[in-house]
């Protein structure tokens, strides 16, 4: 599996790139890894680091503890979550068939939904993505042209066939390698790698997504995840 970790994380604020920021003490990337490694089908990850921070990674990869049966390999990233991706990709060995791609800025992602998306996979979807129902009304805007200038709505999508997509998403190798290739071959781009997929004009399957597999973003959402992983330690002490 592949987790792009090479982001700065501009939406956070100033300080480290946002995998490295700490939670509770840990840094994002090592609960991602974490999450990622308690599903029993995950034997390689791929970690994808800030262009200038491979070492920083791999020694903190080295000095956390990760179930034995979980190898890890870690490349720099590029300039953009697409292109971090693809280098991920190209560093994947020989004879794997199902790839994960995970954002390490979602470290909560309980491990339910990662067995979710590889069994849709292992049965046949080549392309899996977890989503959840949107809680707001969703509009589709003219952008303004000029920054202060007024958004014009131009329409409104019914919200019951809109979701919010997640991550990890499960993909058969083939078609993920040959969405990137394609797609990088046109200039044009995609938010996430179903949309890669999805430029090809091959199917994608949702499964449910978890309100915990949220993906930090701006400040408030170190404070949930904070809250998520004391309600978990509390639980676990019952
Ligand atoms: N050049 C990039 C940009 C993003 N990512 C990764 O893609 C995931 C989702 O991206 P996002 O949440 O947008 O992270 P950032 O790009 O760091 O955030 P921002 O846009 O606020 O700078 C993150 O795990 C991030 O590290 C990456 O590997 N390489
Ligand atoms: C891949 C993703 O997390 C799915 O919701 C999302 O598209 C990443 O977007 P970002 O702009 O890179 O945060």
């Amino acid at each position: 599996m592949v987790i792009p970790a090479a982001g700065r994380g501009v939406r956070l604020g100033p300080g480290a790139p946002k995998a490295l920021r700490a939670l509770n003490g840990t840094p994002m990337l090592i609960h991602a890894v974490r999450a990622m490694a308690a599903s029993r089908a995950v034997s390689l990850v791929v970690v994808v680091a800030p262009p200038d921070g491979a070492t920083e990674v791999k020694n903190l990869l080295d000095a956390h503890a990760l179930p034995e049966r979980t190898d890890y390999l870690v490349v720099p990233g590029g300039e953009t979550r697409q292109e971090s991706v693809r280098l991920g990709l190209d560093a994947l060995p020989e004879g794997i068939t199902t790839v994960l791609v995970h954002d390490a800025a979602r470290p909560l992602v309980p491990v339910d939904t990662v067995d979710a998306v590889i069994e849709a996979v292992r049965d046949g979807a080549v392309a899996v993505v977890p989503a959840l129902p949107v809680a707001d009304t969703v509009k589709e805007v003219e952008p303004a042209e000029k920054p202060g200038d007024p958004e014009q709505v131009v329409a409104t999508p019914p919200r019951a066939r809109l979701r919010a997509v997640q991550t990890p998403q499960g993909f058969d190798r083939d078609t993920l390698v040959n969405a990137h290739a394609t797609v990088a071959l046109t200039g044009e781009g995609a938010t996430d790698d179903a949309g890669m997929v999805e430029k090809l004009g091959a199917p994608v399957v949702v499964v449910p997504g978890h309100e915990e597999a949220f993906k930090v973003t701006r400040p408030l959402d170190l404070v949930l995840a904070e809250a998520v992983l004391a309600r978990r330690r509390a639980n676990d002490g019952f």
